[in-house]
């Protein structure tokens, strides 16, 4: 029989007990930031949860992982740790267990309506790299910036290309996201000029939270990297490309991506996403033997993206694409991450990099959806986007559809307010 919260939870809900996402929220009056999992409408407060003492597995009785104002401690315990902690709490909150169910007084204190919960960033982020995993969006941006006749560069099949992005800026959903200013050289003209950018775009990404990481000048084996990631969030690499174009030859992205990069509240575990799991495009040709993989795989999630312009009740549809696409695994880019022996730290990011799919309607930015803002894309009659404009909200969602329930993401959104004057 198939797993059930003593919880009511509607089959289209992100949260079934299926999926217990890990968050970090903040009540009023205190605010004090705790870490809670998702079930249905509410958030079950983990630290109340171990103080009452129903922890009681032997990696995590003695453990104060859950009085922290992040998740990096309970991170970095590792995978046993987290399957502890899963099977304790899917125990506990499910239908045939009175522990939680039957106890008035800890319900009271330990579950909290999400709508009063305020969320913020789930782990302490030391570093953030993105990649750049997409074929389908490494030969558009390709063609767009470098033109059609080699647009995808010799190196991209050979390794998971990356940048070393800024930890500095990643921000919460919910965060307004400030247009910024910088240089670019429109076509053309021969010298650059300055002001806010006309260029401002979203990224669809997903990103894997490092659960454990490793030691300096100790690279991770390819076969043991899932090992080290804890979960995936959504995440809205913005990205200024009138900034990018300029400024981006010869060391890579840097300020067109650095003023703000969103993350969706919840992380989702590999755990809650095994039953997801799926085929990983074939290779070709076979990476090296450092990249190689008993088994490649890839996630079933579907994402979409909308844009709510500002004032309207609507948002819009643009664009609806699937984690399966990516051509590097999370395994090969966490590899190839540590290969030289750079080390990781539990709660560093790894995007994935936008997830463009092969269809039209499947592309993860608006510069390959406008194609560069020559084909402005429809929302609704009378309205049209090159870019994103001021006021313009951008909400991502993900789910994987399970047999009659739902392991979602939730959503990851964010609002473009004007340049300061
Ligand atoms: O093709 C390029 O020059 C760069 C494209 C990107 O915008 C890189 C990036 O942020 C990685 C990604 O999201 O896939
Ligand atoms: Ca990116
Ligand atoms: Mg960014």
């Amino acid at each position: 029989m198939a797993l059930k919260s003593f919880i009511e939870v509607h089959p289209d809900s992100h949260f079934p007990i299926q999926n217990l996402p890990y968050g970090v929220f903040m009540t009023a009056p205190d605010l004090l930031p705790r870490p809670g999992v998702a079930i249905g409408e509410y958030v079950l407060d983990l630290s109340e949860i171990a103080s009452a003492g129903l922890f009681d597995g032997p990696l995590l009785k003695n453990s104060d992982c859950f009085n922290q104002p992040n998740l990096n401690k309970f991170l970095s315990l590792g995978r046993p740790a987290w399957k502890e902690a899963r099977a304790t709490l899917q125990k506990l909150l499910s239908s045939a267990e009175p522990a939680l169910r039957d106890n008035e007084a800890l319900r009271s204190k330990s579950l909290i309506p999400l709508k009063k919960a305020a969320m913020v960033l789930p782990v302490a982020i030391h570093d953030y790299t993105d990649f750049f995993s997409s074929m389908y969006h490494a030969k558009n941006c390709g063609t767009i910036f470098r033109g059609p006749e080699n647009p995808i560069v010799p190196n991209w099949f050979h390794l998971p290309i990356a940048y070393h992005g800024r930890a500095s800026s990643i921000v919460i959903s919910g965060t307004d996201i400030v247009r910024p200013r910088g240089q670019s050289k429109p076509v053309g003209d021969s010298s650059p000029q300055f002001g806010p950018s006309a260029k401002l775009d979203f990224e669809l990404e997903m990103a894997a939270v490092v659960g454990t990481g490793n030691l300096l000048g100790n690279p991770v084996d390819i076969n043991e990297a899932e090992d080290h990631i804890f979960g995936l969030v959504l995440m809205n690499d913005w990205s200024a490309r009138d900034i990018q174009a300029w400024e981006y030859v010869p060391l890579g992205p840097f300020l067109g991506k650095s003023f703000g990069t969103t993350v969706s509240p919840w992380i989702v575990t590999l755990d809650a996403l095994e039953p997801f799991k799926c085929d990983a495009p074939k290779q070709d040709p076979p990476p090296l033997p450092y990249l190689s993989e008993k088994a490649s795989k890839n996630y079933d999630i579907s994402l979409e993206v909308q844009i709510r312009p500002a004032g309207e009740q609507d948002a819009y549809v643009v664009t609806r694409s699937n984690f399966k696409h990516l051509y590097w695994t999370l395994p090969q880019q966490l590899a190839h991450h540590t290969v030289n022996g750079c080390n990781l730290q539990p709660g560093d990011l790894l995007g994935t990099g936008t997830i463009s799919g092969p269809e039209p309607e499947s592309l993860g930015c608006l510069l390959e959806l406008t194609w560069n803002g020559q084909n402005p894309l429809e929302l609704c009659t009378g309205i049209h986007r090159k870019f994103l404009e001021d006021g313009d909200e951008v909400v991502f969602t993900g789910q994987c559809k399970g047999d009659g329930y739902t392991v979602g993401f939730g959503t990851c959104a964010g609002k473009i307010v004007p340049s300061p004057p």
